[in-house]
């Protein structure tokens, strides 16, 4: 008998991504800098009979059936364990809910299986969770060093968007990719340059899809982010803001001007 493992599943942000290619099977190529933050959900792994919990804010918007990220990370790695999920994340929002879980699963297990892709393209860059250049369908992973501390503010809408459907939609899937050679991000600024000369091209089709992406953007701005975009395949928006405190101070006025959102102030995960 083991102790029960806890493992933090910090929420996945996409700074930038690019759509470079699509392959011949319909999956897409992709030039991203995957970022880590201290906001995330929480796995727990006990011994006994494969099982789950859901506990938290979002528990509600998932069904512990076998189909959740967590119950396929288990059986993909072949073992039983009781799992805990304290969903502190909203659902299908791009930042990488459903595969920081399911990586979260594999640490806890131990567990290294041969393709964790097979539970989701962002899997394996959940795996490692550090920061990284991700690239081709996600399992080209090229670690940054260490970045400059970023102040965020994320802002979901509680609209869910279909991954698939924003990549369909797409206007051109030939995108230009990141410059080859990263510039060293000596701080928050250099950093910042860096991300606001590049893209996420998601974003344009996940707007005409859900015009309320671009109203989040548009709080973000009025709050005083630097730098506003959406992460992933959306709906979360992150803005960059100067400082933690200011980056509460947004927090606490987006949150107040719009109790629909979920809406959360973060740093990059250590
Ligand atoms: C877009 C990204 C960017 O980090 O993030 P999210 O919006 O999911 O957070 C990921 O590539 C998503 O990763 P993940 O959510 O694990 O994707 P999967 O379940 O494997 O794929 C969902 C669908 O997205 C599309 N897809 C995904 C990855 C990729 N390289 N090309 C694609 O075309 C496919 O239509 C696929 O059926
Ligand atoms: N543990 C889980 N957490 C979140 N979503 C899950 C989980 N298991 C299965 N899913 C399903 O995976 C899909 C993608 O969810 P998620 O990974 O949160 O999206 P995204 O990567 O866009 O943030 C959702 O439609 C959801 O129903």
């Amino acid at each position: 008998m083991s102790a029960p493992r806890r493992e933090f599943a910090p929420a996945k942000l996409n700074l930038t991504l690019h759509v470079t290619g699509q392959r011949a099977d319909g999956y897409h190529l992709l030039d991203s800098l995957v970022v880590f933050l201290d906001v995330g959900d929480v796995v727990t792994v006990a011994d006994g009979p494969l099982s789950l919990e859901l506990r938290g804010p979002f528990a509600a918007e998932l069904a512990a059936d076998p189909d959740n990220l967590c119950l396929r990370a288990a059986r993909l790695a072949g073992r039983d364990a009781a799992i805990v999920l304290e969903k502190n994340l909203p659902v299908a929002s791009g930042i990488g809910g459903g595969s920081a879980d399911a990586a979260a699963v594999l640490r806890a297990l131990g567990a290294t299986p041969e393709h964790p892709e097979m539970l989701g393209a962002d899997v394996p860059v959940c795996l490692a969770s550090r920061h990284t250049r991700m690239q081709g369908l996600g399992e080209v992973l090229t670690p940054l060093p260490a970045l400059p501390p970023l102040h965020l503010v994320l802002v979901n809408p509680r609209l869910s968007l279909s991954t698939p459907l924003v990549f369909r939609s797409l206007a051109r899937r030939d995108n230009p990719p990141m410059p080859d050679a990263l510039p060293d991000f000596v701080d928050a600024g250099a950093l910042i340059t860096f991300v606001a000369a590049c893209r996420n091209d998601l974003q344009p089709p996940a707007i005409a899809l859900m015009p309320q992406i671009a109203d989040c953007l548009a709080v973000l701005d009025g709050a005083g982010a630097v730098l506003s975009r959406m992460s992933g395949s959306g709906a979360t928006c992150f803005g960059l803001f100067d400082s933690p405190a200011d980056a509460q101070a947004a927090r606490d006025r987006i949150a107040a001007e719009n109790p629909g959102w979920w809406v959360a102030a973060s740093g990059l995960a250590s």
